[in-house]
């Protein structure tokens, strides 16, 4: 049975959703954009989309690449993981996600910082 989380997060569309309005936050956001600038936006919106899935309890299957590896000579900077995050939290917000599905999500992303930041 998938997880209650999951479901606040409005199942597989939901995800979807909230990841394509994360996604225009990023665009936006002249802190991290930098890093975006080559990259494949319909494959990373498809794959924070399932690894979101597969993290909060969804019935997913992420197939992307290792946190590490993928994040590895990025040099991502502290300041910078929390601009993602901010943007994650304004999508959040847009999309109604209730409170404690925004802070149980962002909990969960948390525990990626050292995988992500400074490598
Ligand atoms: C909790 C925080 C984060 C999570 C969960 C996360 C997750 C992911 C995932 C799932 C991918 C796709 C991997 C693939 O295509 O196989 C990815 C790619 C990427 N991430 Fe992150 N990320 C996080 C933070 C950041 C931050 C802070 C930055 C930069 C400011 C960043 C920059 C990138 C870039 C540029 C790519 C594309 C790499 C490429 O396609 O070559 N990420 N991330």
């Amino acid at each position: 049975l998938s997880s209650e989380l999951y479901q606040q997060l409005g199942k597989k569309a939901g995800i979807d959703q909230l990841m394509t309005t994360f996604v225009f936050a990023i665009a936006e956001d002249e802190r991290v954009i930098e890093h975006f600038a080559r990259v494949d936006i319909e494959r990373f919106h498809q794959m924070i989309s399932q690894h979101v899935c597969e993290l909060v309890g969804g019935p997913c299957r992420y197939e992307g690449a290792d946190m590490v590896e993928v994040h590895t000579g990025m040099a991502i900077t502290r300041a910078e993981f929390n601009a993602i995050v901010e943007n994650l939290i304004h999508a959040m917000e847009q999309e109604q996600v209730p409170l404690s599905a925004q802070n149980q999500l962002l909990a969960i992303l948390a525990q990626f910082h050292g995988d992500i930041v400074g490598k």
